[in-house]
């Protein structure tokens, strides 16, 4: 192992043109690793804090820099806890998780490339490259990252019976062609939104109906099955004042927001389910989770922000069967990394996702093989989904 010599920092541009923070970490053996951070926009209240890119960047090379050169680059844990002993506090509220999170990927990098080893095994051992996550890929979407569109955030193509992971990625961009022609057919224009899919001006009650023969279509065509799930990303639909979900005009109470969520299930056979109630009603994503949980995923992502605590709150009250796992919410890869293992140590599936504001950083495809994750969500078309998708075909193709 070689010890760390430099770190670079600079502001990149991410996919909605905003800042973000890009590490270079150098060893000096000549090891080279680069990470850059994503940024979300239906952040959940427990996040990990960004900081604007400069204001980061600028704590870090004063605070973080020094304490990380000299360290060894593979000693992963030295690294991300040099970055928290730097930082001082729970949330990263002071060098900022996006400049954490960068540097933490940049290290494992630098480190893979000393070892002269993919990232996926540098990260997972030996023994990992032999399964592949599935894909979720948003093919319809709104919310937070779509305005005029559903009030759904993500319809995402699931292609379960997919052979192998490249058939299982050309499946989901067919569907999100698919769901253009079906658009098409029905006279609505669609523009797209933050993450490439669809952003059709339509009720949640129509995107269910196109996005369900959109997939049927492509189910025939391939031969195998495919077929999808959603992010309602609930805590941004609910109204802590009215306690109420707030769909436009109509609002649904928790009993209401369950009722609705395994109708839905039945009626679509949905094969996951992320966020259907507000971040902090742990128990009625346990009344939801023991309703359906037998035959979908219900996947905390707001609710358990990749964070050992809530995820332990989650699994003590029994309120979800998975987890989803973003990086940049708790600052570290050895933060995530514990969360997925206690995912895993509790039969919680484990969903490795991109956030709605990427770059072209592929980590997250090597962090879902190398934790052996049976899902990853990172979109379906556009430059900065399709590098994870295109790194995770190569992968499966041993030519990374
Ligand atoms: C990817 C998501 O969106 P964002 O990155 O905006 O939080 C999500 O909510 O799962
Ligand atoms: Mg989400």
């Amino acid at each position: 192992m070689t010890r760390i010599t430099s770190i670079s920092l600079r502001r990149v541009l991410d996919s909605r043109g905003n800042p973000t923070v890009e590490a270079d970490v150098l060893t000096e053996s000549g090891g080279f690793g680069r990470g850059a951070a994503p940024s979300g926009a239906s952040t959940g209240e427990y996040e990990a804090i960004e900081l604007p890119a400069s204001e980061s960047i600028a704590k870090s090379r004063e605070h973080a820099v020094p304490r990380l050169e000299g360290l060894y680059a593979g000693d992963q844990r030295a690294v991300d806890n040099a970055l928290r002993a730097a930082d001082g506090t729970d949330d990263f509220s002071n060098i900022g998780a996006n400049s954490a999170v960068a540097i933490s990927m940049a290290a494992a990098k630098a480190a893979a490339d000393v070892l002269g080893a993919p990232l996926y095994q540098h990260l997972g051992g030996a023994f990992r490259g032999e399964n592949f996550p599935v894909p979720l890929g948003n093919v319809v979407g709104g919310g937070e990252h779509a305005k005029e569109a559903t009030h759904i955030q993500e319809f995402l193509a699931a292609p379960v019976g997919a052979p192998s992971v490249s058939e299982a990625v050309f499946a989901n961009a067919a569907v999100h062609a698919a769901v253009a022609d079906v658009l098409d057919e029905r006279g609505v224009p669609a523009a797209k939104g933050d993450e490439g899919a669809w952003a059709p001006p339509i009720s949640d009650a129509e995107a269910f109906e196109v996005v369900d023969e959109a997939v049927d279509r492509v189910e025939s065509e391939v031969g195998f099955e495919i077929r999808f799930g959603l992010d309602m990303a609930a805590a941004e639909l609910y109204d802590d004042d009215a306690e109420a979900y707030v769909y436009g005009d109509e609002t649904k109470s928790a009993d209401e927001q369950i009722e609705y969520v395994a109708g839905l299930v039945d009626e679509y056979d949905l094969a996951y389910v992320e966020d259907p109630l507000d971040e902090n009603d742990y128990e009625a994503f346990a009344e939801l989770t023991d309703r359906v949980g037998d035959r979908t995923l219900i996947c905390g992502d707001d609710l358990f922000v990749t964070n050992v605590e809530r995820l332990q709150d989650g699994i003590d009250a029994g309120a979800a069967n998975s987890i989803l796992i973003k990086p940049n919410q708790i600052g570290t890869l050895s933060d995530a990394f514990d969360a997925v293992e206690l995912a895993a140590r509790n039969g919680y599936e484990t969903v490795i996702s991109h956030r709605s504001g990427e770059t072209e950083d592929t980590t997250i495809a090597h962090l879902a093989v190398a934790t052996d994750a049976g899902y990853i969500k990172t979109g379906t078309v556009g430059g900065e989904r399709t590098a994870k998708l295109n790194e995770l075909v190569r992968i499966a193709d041993d030519a990374v």
